[in-house]
């Protein structure tokens, strides 16, 4: 499998702190990853790093190759912080119809992504009027214009009900299925076993790399939460 994102010996300083220390891993095509840890952990700042945006990063940080934050790489990676990136005073075409012309995304990519997040019948209504899971749906819309290759994702579904979680997951399992790699931050471990792969991190540090059943089977857990447990005891030792 081809691997989209190559990291080595990566580390981050934010403030007078290192906050990410030496980190290797890879993200493949076709992969649904998930980036699991708990808060204050490091995930934004390991996806701001990916999506070029983090000062102060040294090691190696490619995407397709290329340098991450290189010109080149903006159209092919979609990126979605926290915080909502859509203008409540404009309908979710009306959005989603800007962001097309900034990127210079055809006009059908438009419907395609407003159908692919599942707010059709939503269309014309105006951001602020719509339900927090729906505002965040309209984001990751805007973040599918371009057909990204890449996906980024922080935290998606925190503060979302189950259904619309799993409404979700389904989504970001089907751009996986259609070739692009996809990273999704959690602080849930309950969300690990939906990943292909999960990178579990602690304190700035990969814990464990691996399928969800690889990671239960060497930390000898029933569940992630249990092996994310155990594997820091380890670390500790
Ligand atoms: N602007 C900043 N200046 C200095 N330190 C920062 C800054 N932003 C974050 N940090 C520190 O960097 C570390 C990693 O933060 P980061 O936001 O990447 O964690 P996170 O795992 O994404 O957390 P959360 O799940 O709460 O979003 C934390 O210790 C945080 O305090």
């Amino acid at each position: 499998m081809n691997n989209v994102v190559e990291v080595s010996g990566l580390r981050v300083v934010r403030g007078k702190r290192e906050v990410l220390h030496d980190l290797d891993f890879s993200i493949r095509a076709g992969e649904l990853t998930g980036l699991l840890g708990p808060s204050g952990c490091g995930k934004t700042t390991l996806m701001r790093a990916l999506v070029g945006v983090q000062a102060k990063v040294t090691g190696s940080l490619t995407v397709h190759g290329e340098p991450a934050g290189s010109a080149s790489l903006r159209s092919r990676i979609g990126y979605v912080t926290q915080a909502s990136s859509v203008y409540d005073d404009l309908t979710v075409t009306e959005n989603l119809r800007f962001f097309a012309k900034v990127l210079g995304a055809p006009a059908s990519s438009v419907t395609s992504a407003i159908e692919t997040v599942d707010l059709a019948s939503h269309a014309d209504q105006v951001v602020r009027d719509l339900s927090g899971g729906q505002r965040s749906r309209v984001s990751l819309a805007a973040a599918l214009l371009g057909s990204p290759s890449l996906l980024v994702l922080d935290e998606p579904t925190v503060g979302l009900d189950p259904v619309l979680r799993e409404q979700l997951w389904g989504t970001f399992r089907t751009l996986a299925e259609a070739g692009a790699g996809v990273i999704v931050s959690s602080h849930v471990m309950d969300e690990a076993d939906r990943c292909d792969r999960l990178l579990l991190m602690r304190e700035g540090a990969i814990l464990a790399d691996g399928s969800p059943s690889e990671i239960k089977q060497k930390a000898n857990a029933e569940d992630i939460e249990h092996a994310f447990l155990t594997l820091v005891k380890e670390a500790a030792r």
